[in-house]
């Protein structure tokens, strides 16, 4: 036993060994945060170096992608209420009525076509990312009318995988009909990868998605008149040449046309192609001329109107809205299923292209005199040669005598009076009646 000296002494030494690791572990804890918090400011730092300086459109785009992603899954996971919303909207209401799948349903020609297969009694369920290409509010108040039908449109992209395949799970949708596309022959210059993003990388995709599904729906789709490209044979039939676009645009959609043929041949989808021409009519695309025309000569700014090189006038088959409606209609009506499941062919399947057009072309500047009897204005013009490398073509003409054949399509609108429509339409949404200094003539 030591003494209560020793003793005291050694309680002494006790308490300052126990002080001194006290201290050592405080300043390991004090270390190890200040290395934890550099870590993460050094962590939060490159994170916003990377989203504000470094790759701003690959970070961002990634970011709402993800996001659309979460909330499309936050639908899957609260999926009851949803999938019955989905379900109702697609449900037909007559005897054999189709169940379709439109994608680009807040689009021009999607929410007509939308609305007509409504109307008639099919079930119609669109898709649509309403992405800011032309007004999104336009878009809105598409979505906003077919919503008055109970015309359900899922805000989703094409190239969100388990969004499609979520939908054609939900829903045995007999017919898809693929409206969804980056459209317009001039803005491939400025943003090609677009096109490609959508027409190609998209189209892949849904059809990805439609040969897995079980039933695989039958599907029917825009291509577009530009695939005729340089091909000088007048009128266009579906027996020309189709293998020189003039345009990135053009491109992709003969691109689609080649892939509807792959996908027939190893899966056994049942794919129609329809090259539509210049389609105009309410509701129309702000982004396209006689459109923009409307919106200029009322606002009396001037307008380009393109000459030819050689200084003739270009011409396009504009069709109107209706008719192009009756061509998708009866494309869907006579498309015959699909004859593969679930992933695997099990026979041939029907693989179709039509012209759908108006047969007769109209040089642009007599749709700009149309249009300034229409508006009661004089248009500001200013004629110059068509830019020679933005993917134009002369003039467009379609041969509609297979689509007529097997679809029954017989246009019936001439442009005059399908113009009278889309200024009556144009004047009335944007709410200009008043300043017109007389009525929209009528038929
Ligand atoms: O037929 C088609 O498949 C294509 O029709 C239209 O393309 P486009 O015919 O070029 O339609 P607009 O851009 O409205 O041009 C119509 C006419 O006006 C002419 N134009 C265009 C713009 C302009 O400022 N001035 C002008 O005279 C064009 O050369 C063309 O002849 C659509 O924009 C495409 O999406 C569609 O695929």
């Amino acid at each position: 036993m030591g003494s209560p000296a020793d003793t005291s002494k050694s309680i002494k030494v006790e308490r300052y060994k126990r002080y001194i690791r006290r201290v050592n572990s405080t300043k390991l804890l004090n270390a190890s945060s200040k290395l934890l918090f550099r870590a993460t400011l050094l962590v939060a730092l490159i994170l916003v170096f990377l989203f504000t300086f470094n790759y701003p459109p690959l970070a961002l785009a990634d970011m709402y992608s993800t996001q659309r992603h979460l909330q499309a899954h936050s639908h899957f996971l609260s999926s009851g209420a949803w999938e019955k919303q989905l379900r109702h909207s697609a449900t037909p209401r007559r005897p054999n009525g189709l169940t379709v799948l439109v994608t680009g349903a807040a689009g021009f020609v999607g929410s007509h076509c939308s609305l007509a297969l409504k109307k008639r009694g099919d079930g119609v369920l669109g898709l649509d990312n309403f992405n800011a290409y032309y007004d999104p509010s336009l878009k809105r108040a598409r979505q906003a009318m077919l919503a008055k039908h109970q015309v359900l449109i899922v805000e989703g992209d094409l190239n969100d995988t388990p969004l499609l395949h979520k939908l054609l799970d939900v829903v045995a949708f007999t017919h898809i009909l693929h409206l969804a596309a980056q459209a317009g022959v001039r803005y491939a210059m400025h943003n090609p990868q677009s096109y490609v993003t959508a027409n190609i990388a998209g189209f892949v995709n849904l059809l990805e998605a439609a040969k897995s599904a079980n039933p695989q729906p039958a599907i029917v789709w825009a291509s577009s008149s530009s695939v005729y490209g340089l091909n000088t044979e007048n009128p266009f039939s579906e027996l020309h040449r189709t293998d020189q676009p003039a345009s990135l645009y053009a491109a992709t959609k003969k691109a689609g046309e080649e892939i509807a043929h792959s996908y027939n041949h190893i899966y056994g989808l049942s794919l129609t192609g329809l090259r539509f021409f210049t389609v105009y009519g309410p509701w129309g695309r702000p982004d396209m001329a006689y459109f923009f025309f409307t919106k200029d000569i009322l606002q009396g700014k001037s307008i380009d109107v393109y000459e030819t090189p050689e200084g003739k006038q270009v011409a396009r088959d504009f069709t109107y809205i209706d008719d192009i409606v009756k061509g998708c209609l009866g494309a869907l009506d006579t498309a015959e299923k699909s004859s593969g499941s679930g992933g695997k062919k099990r026979g041939a399947a029907q693989l179709r292209v039509y012209n759908l057009g108006n047969t007769s072309p109209v040089p642009v500047g007599k749709l700009v005199s149309i249009l300034e009897g229409l508006l009661n204005s004089k248009a500001k013009k200013h004629v110059i040669k068509m830019p020679s490398n933005d993917g134009d073509g002369p003039y467009t003409h379609a041969n509609v005598s297979l689509a007529f054949r097997d679809l029954a399509y017989k246009p019936t609108t001439d442009l005059p009076t399908g113009l009278r429509k889309f200024v009556k339409w144009y004047v009335g949404y944007y709410g200009l009646q008043t300043s017109l200094k007389k009525d929209i003539p009528s038929a």
